[in-house]
Formats: structure tokens, C-alpha cells, sequence
């Protein structure tokens, strides 16, 4: 599982690990490692023409000591200096192995570009010269490698606010940086190494982590399973005329792995829903019919919402969805009803898991959507602070969190997911694993990860429809070790 941690825990481990080191050790470890990463991007070090982007702080005093490096190994290295200050013992290594101060003109010819215009000391957007020397970089049609973080990205968040270094690699030292992970920052990293310099023992838990397929662990069958016992998942969705969501929720929990589906709504969306998909045991209940959602049977988690309108039917159902002592999960129309009704979250005993984009979140939070989808790992931590429930908001990068975790960010997915229906898709998937018993971040984690991946086995670089995603789980969950 790759992690991450932000800015202040790094600088924290970092000061103690200096205390133990005699000066300049940790960026001379940065330093080989950036240098080692460009050596083998290039066919060939000696007579490979490599221009440094040095801002004012160390970020810059990395590139120049890479640059000493590479010049030492017979490249043509040249320094750019965007600050006002440059690194003073940097630059005096590479001049002493032989680089040159130069201009911006030089990026356009150079075989490699290393930017070290600013790191994990970046703030805001990017001031001139640094934004134009940023820009300049991404216009080049050599190599770009960025020292630590991408300059222009924020690293805590992934925020890009102006102009930003679009890397072909980026060399991260001693632990990944948040912002490396999120989009768009993470849209601008290109491969991303990380360089060992003896954090390790300094850093505490990590604030992110990325899901690996190790770490998506769903329930299996045993000799011993039945349909009860692999979990049954109520799904409560769809209306008089919206059917499709309904359709589509159901799809994904019949093919997310549950024992059994019950589908739960009134009698249109229950028609059309028995039509697609026989597996499902149907009841048909009265608009708002809480009680008849009760009576429906035994289930071991219910999804709330897709399609079920936003009226005081769809109120008293969500109500007595979350009223009952089994997992919840609230999706798509149940969030807007719940932004009306945030005092049906304080009292439940058992897990809830809401589902929202970004507009979503914006609606529950009181936030400006904007906002949100700037800063994306600063309000869903707020989110599931506050609602205390696993959030998980969708998005280019989706994230879950649940308080007092590291947030989880999920690596799966396409463009393609962004179409109407995948959403629902999702819902009836984690509901499924909720009531097979999964614990709620690991439910929402392992749901994410396998839904972008059918996504991505589905889309193949064509478009794609909700339907197919359902279509290809059976293959993400052939992907996953062991299944
Ligand atoms: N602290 C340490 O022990 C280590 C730090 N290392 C390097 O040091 C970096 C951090 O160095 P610093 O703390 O000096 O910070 P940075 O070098 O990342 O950034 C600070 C510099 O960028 C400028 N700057 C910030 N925001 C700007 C903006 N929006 N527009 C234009 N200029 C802007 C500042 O004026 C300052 O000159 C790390 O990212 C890493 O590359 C590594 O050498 C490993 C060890
Ligand atoms: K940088």
C-alpha cells in the first residue's frame, strides 16, 4: 500500500532525522536519488544537454546538487535561476563540476529538464518568473522531472491554482506527499518515484493511502456459505418514474458478491427492476411506506436512495432505512434528503456510508461546490468529522474517510465512469460488501477500487454505459489476488 503524509509531518521527521545527521546529508540523499532517476531516463548521461529549473528555496538546492552529479557524469548542465536567492552551496558545486548559469531559452532544446522551482514550500499559484519558466518546461519536448512535487501543485491537497509543472516523472523524497495522489495535482506527476532518505523511523501513521489490490479483500464463499449468510442487501430506490437508477443499483449488488438481493420500492421501479434482474426478491410498497420497508425482511445492510425523488416519501424512507440497527449506505437523491435531515445521522449505532459528489457534498456540508472540488481531502475528512459516517466523494480522484483513519484514495477508474448511472452502480456494489459484512471503509474502499476497475476493463478506451460497468465486475473481481 503506497501512503502518503502532509507537509508538516514531513517537516517534523525531517528536523528530527537532521538532528541525528551532520548538515546537508538528507539532500545529498535526495539529491543522488533525483540524480540516479534522470541518469536513467537518458540514453546516455555524458554529452546529454540538462537544464535546472532552481527556485529560492531547498527544492532548488536539490536540482542543483542532481545537476552537480549529472555534470560530474559529463552532461551539459545548466542552472535557471527563478528566485531572487539560489541555493549558494549548490550552485557553487555544479559550477565547480562544471555546469553554467543560462537562460529560459535553453528549455526548449534540452534533453531533460529538472524543475526545482518549488517543493513541499510551494504556496499558492505560481508567481513570474517561476509561472513562466512552469509553462515554458511544458512546452519542451524533452524530458520534465520534477524534484519532490510537481512546482505549481499544492502538496498538501493536489490543488493547482495557476500554472503548473506537467512532469514526465516525478522524484518524491522520503515519504509520497498527499498531493501527489489527488487530481489535479496527481494529473501532473507523471510516474512517480520515491526516493528513500531515512524518514522511515520519523514519520508517523500516514495521513492518505492509496488501495492496492492486496488491500481489497472482499468476502468469499466457503463450503459453509449460504445465501443468508453471504448477506442479503436491501436496496431502496427508484419511483413512479424514475426506474433507472433502481435498475442499475440492484445490477450492482447482484453481481457485488451478495447473497441476496432484496429490492424494496413502489410498483413501477419494481416492475421494471424484476424484468432485469429475476435474482432480486421484490416487495412492492406504497409511496413513503416505512413500514413496509420494515416488513420486507431480514437484510444485513440497505442502500437508500438512488432515483427514490426527494419528496416527504422519499424523507420517511431514507428515515426508516437509517433507523434500523444494520449498515446503511445513502446514495443520490437520499443525500439531498438528508441535507434537509442531518438529525437523522447523530443517532445510529451502525455504520453509515454516504456516497456524494461533489455537488452532493456541497448540499450536506453548506459549502460552496467549487470549494469542495478544489480542496477535495480537506472536506471529506470534514465530512465524515462532522456526519460522522465513511464518506466517500466521487470524483476524477475519488477519496473515503472516515474519522480518525488515514483517508483512502482509490487508484481505479477512467474519464469514461463520468456518465449518468455509474453511480448507482457503485451504491449497490458497496452494499453488497456492507452486507457481507465488510467494515464500512473497507466496504467503500474495496467498492471504489473494483468499480473503477471494471470501468477500466469495460471503457478500453471507448465510451461507456452504467450497464457495462455492471457487465464487467466479474472481471475486476478476477483481478484481485487470489479470488
Ligand atoms: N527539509 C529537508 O530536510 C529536506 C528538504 N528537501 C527539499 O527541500 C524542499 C523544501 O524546501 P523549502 O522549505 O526551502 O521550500 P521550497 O524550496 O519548496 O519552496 C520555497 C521557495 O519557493 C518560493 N515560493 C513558494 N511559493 C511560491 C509561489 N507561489 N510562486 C513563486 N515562488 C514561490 C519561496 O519564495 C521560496 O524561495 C523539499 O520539497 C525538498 O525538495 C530535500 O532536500 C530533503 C531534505
Ligand atoms: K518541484
Amino acid at each position: 500500500m503506497r501512503y502518503a503524509h502532509e507537509v508538516d509531518k514531513v517537516r517534523a521527521a525531517e528536523a528530527a532525522l537532521l538532528a541525528r545527521l551532520p548538515e546537508g546529508t538528507l539532500m545529498q540523499r535526495a539529491a543522488a536519488g533525483l540524480a540516479a532517476v534522470c541518469a536513467s531516463l537518458l540514453p546516455r548521461v555524458y554529452g546529454a544537454d540538462v537544464v535546472l529549473l532552481v527556485g529560492g528555496g531547498d527544492n532548488g538546492g536539490d536540482a542543483l546538487y542532481a545537476g552537480e552529479r549529472l555534470a560530474r557524469r559529463g552532461a551539459r548542465v545548466v542552472a535557471v535561476p527563478a528566485g531572487s536567492r539560489t541555493h549558494p552551496a549548490g550552485l557553487a558545486a555544479l559550477l565547480a563540476a562544471g555546469g553554467r548559469l543560462g537562460d529560459a531559452a535553453e528549455i526548449d532544446t534540452a534533453d531533460l529538464v529538472i524543475d526545482g522551482l518549488t517543493g513541499i514550500g510551494g504556496g499558492g499559484a505560481l508567481r513570474e518568473p517561476y509561472a513562466a519558466l512552469a509553462r515554458r518546461a511544458n512546452e519542451t519536448p524533452g524530458l520534465v522531472v520534477a524534484c519532490d512535487v510537481p512546482s505549481g501543485v499544492d502538496a498538501n491537497s493536489g490543488r493547482v491554482e495557476g500554472e503548473a509543472v506537467r512532469a514526465d516523472v516525478t522524484v518524491t523524497f522520503g515519504t509520497h506527499k498527499p498531493g501527489l495522489f489527488i487530481d489535479p495535482g496527481a494529473a501532473r506527476c507523471g510516474v512517480v518515484e520515491l526516493v528513500d532518505i531515512g524518514l522511515g523511523p520519523e514519520l508517523p501513521d500516514p495521513d492518505v493511502t492509496v488501495t492496492g489490490p492486496d488491500d481489497v479483500d472482499p468476502p468469499l464463499p466457503g463450503p459453509e456459505s449460504d445465501k443468508y449468510r453471504r448477506g442479503v442487501v436491501g436496496i431502496v430506490a427508484g419511483g413512479e418514474q424514475f426506474t433507472g437508477a433502481a435498475v442499475l443499483s440492484t445490477g450492482g449488488a447482484v453481481h457485488g458478491g451478495a447473497g441476496m438481493v432484496r429490492f424494496v420500492s413502489v410498483a413501477p421501479a419494481v416492475a421494471v427492476v424484476r424484468r432485469r434482474w429475476p435474482e432480486a426478491v421484490t416487495t412492492v410498497i406504497e409511496p413513503g411506506d416505512a413500514a413496509g420497508l420494515a416488513a420486507a425482511g431480514r437484510v444485513q445492510a440497505w442502500v437508500v436512495g438512488p432515483g427514490l425523488g426527494t419528496g416527504d416519501a422519499a424523507a420517511a424512507l431514507v428515515a426508516a432505512a437509517l433507523g434500523t440497527d444494520v449498515p446503511v449506505l445513502v446514495d443520490a437523491d437520499g443525500l439531498t434528503v438528508l441535507a434537509r435531515h442531518r438529525d437523522l445521522l447523530p443517532g445510529r449505532t451502525a455504520p453509515t456510508v454516504l456516497t456524494p459528489h461533489a455537488g452532493e457534498l456541497a448540499r450536506l456540508l453548506d459549502a460552496d461546490r467549487a470549494d469542495i472540488e478544489a480542496r477535495r481531502l480537506e472536506h471529506v475528512r470534514r465530512a465524515a468529522a462532522e456526519l460522522r459516517a465513511t464518506v466517500l466523494l466521487k470524483g476524477s480522484t475519488t477519496l473515503i474517510a472516515a474519522a480518525g483513519r488515514p483517508v483512502r484514495v482509490n487508484p481505479t477508474g477512467t474519464s469514461w465512469l463520468a456518465t449518468a448511472g455509474t453511480g448507482d452502480v457503485l451504491s449497490g456494489l458497496i452494499g453488497a460488501l456492507l452486507a457481507g459484512g465488510m467494515a464500512a471503509l473497507d466496504a467503500a474502499a474495496a467498492g471504489a477500487y473494483l468499480h473503477g476497475m471494471a470501468a477500466r476493463l469495460a471503457a478500453d478506451g471507448a465510451p461507456l454505459a452504467a450497464g457495462d460497468v455492471i457487465g464487467a465486475l466479474p472481471a475486476a473481481f478476477r483481478t484481485l489476488a487470489g479470488t
